[in-house]
């Protein structure tokens, strides 16, 4: 007999610091764009799956695809839009233009409210024009000698405050909390220091390779949500092939991707895993109830191996930022 164990990844949910209940586990989506188009059959695949998260941005291209699946299913009875949280992003590039941000997504998902907002990252970009970009705008703007093109007169906390405002503005229900990406501690500190909104969320690169102890602990202090980026380790997955890891699948009959997104809310963080498979789609949403000797197990891959696998040039200019981009 096949036995359906519960809860799944997708049946679990957490409390924003300003009351929004949130799924813990989202669908990922900044597919490479030679398969951006599958992320609508993925959106569906995933929903009807019983994923109520899908993780998308300005930058990533797939937010008209991602768009397409909803009002499909919207039109199919499969979901409600209240059933479903949509997280987007500001990109760098319209750091002093979060209302252009807000209203491509809004328009290119074809909704009318996003659940949670947050700034990418804290840099300001250059714009500058591309017709291959995203919506006309470079998304990587580079000088002539290859490095990123920063608007070196901005501030980055501009976009939180723009964000913020619509947030705060009662007759605006375009956005139902805010929150940051990419954000070290003394980023979350000028925040919390200088704006009146505290993110409810900090979205980062997190897994058993890099499991920020540091980050985390700041993040509950603050009643701030981590949010696990790259859990599988991007690209191609490699850390299901991890040797702790897929013992650990074996050990609880679940695929080694469901080990990985258990290890984030097992200790109550989000995480978002991106897949254009319907198989792993749904084996990523198995759940493990990890115990604290396979958690720590886990996490001295942290200290044994430590990776960080998304590592952009821009990293290096996020002072705390722990990227191995080059020092400019
Ligand atoms: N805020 C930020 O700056 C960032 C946010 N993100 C968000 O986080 C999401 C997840 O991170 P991402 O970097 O995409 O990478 P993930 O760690 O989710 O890994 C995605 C890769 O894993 C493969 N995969 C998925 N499930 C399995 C499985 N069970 N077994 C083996 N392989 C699997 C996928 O291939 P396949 O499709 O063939 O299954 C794909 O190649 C993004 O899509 C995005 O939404 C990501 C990076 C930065
Ligand atoms: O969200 C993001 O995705 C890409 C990497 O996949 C990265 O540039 C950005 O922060």
């Amino acid at each position: 007999m096949v036995r359906l164990l519960h809860p799944r990844g997708t049946e679990i949910s957490f409390t924003l610091n300003n009351g929004v209940r949130i799924p813990a586990l989202a669908l990922g989506t900044a597919n490479p764009p030679e398969s951006i188009g599958g992320t609508k059959q993925a959106v569906k695949t995933a929903i009807k799956a019983g994923y109520r998260h899908i993780d998308t941005a300005w930058a990533y291209g797939s937010e008209p695809y991602v768009g397409e699946a909803i009002k499909e299913l919207l039109e199919e009875g499969v979901i409600r839009r209240e059933d479903i949280f949509i997280t987007s992003k500001v990109w760098p590039v319209l750091w002093d233009d979060a209302e252009r941000s807000l209203n491509e997504s809004l328009q290119s998902l074809g909704v009318d409210y996003i659940d949670l907002w947050l700034q990418h990252w804290p840099i300001c970009y250059a714009k500058v024009k591309d017709p291959h970009g995203i919506n006309g705008l470079s998304r990587n703007p580079e000088k002539e000698n290859g490095e990123p093109d920063y608007e070196t007169s901005g501030d980055w906390i501009e976009t939180y405050v723009q964000m913020e405002k619509i947030y705060l503005n009662p007759s605006d229900r375009r956005v139902r909390s805010i929150g940051v990406s990419n954000f070290p501690e003394q980023y979350l500190e000028r925040i919390i220091y200088e704006c009146a909104v505290k993110p409810t969320v900090n979205q980062v690169e997190m897994h058993p390779k890099l499991p920020q102890f540091s980050l985390n602990k700041f993040c509950l202090s603050h009643n701030i949500l981590t949010a696990a980026y790259s859990p599988l380790g991007s690209h191609g997955a490699p850390n299901t092939k991890i040797p702790l890891v897929e013992e650990l699948a074996e050990k609880y009959s679940v695929s080694p991707g469901a080990i990985l997104n258990s290890y984030h809310i097992r200790q109550g963080h989000l995480v978002i895993a991106r897949s254009l498979n319907n198989a792993r789609i749904a084996s990523n949403m198995e759940f493990a109830t990890l115990t604290e000797e396979d958690l720590d197990k886990l996490d001295n891959l942290g200290v044994t191996e430590p990776k960080r696998y998304v590592d952009e040039k821009w990293n290096a200019i996020v002072p705390g930022f722990t990227g191995k981009g080059p020092k400019i």
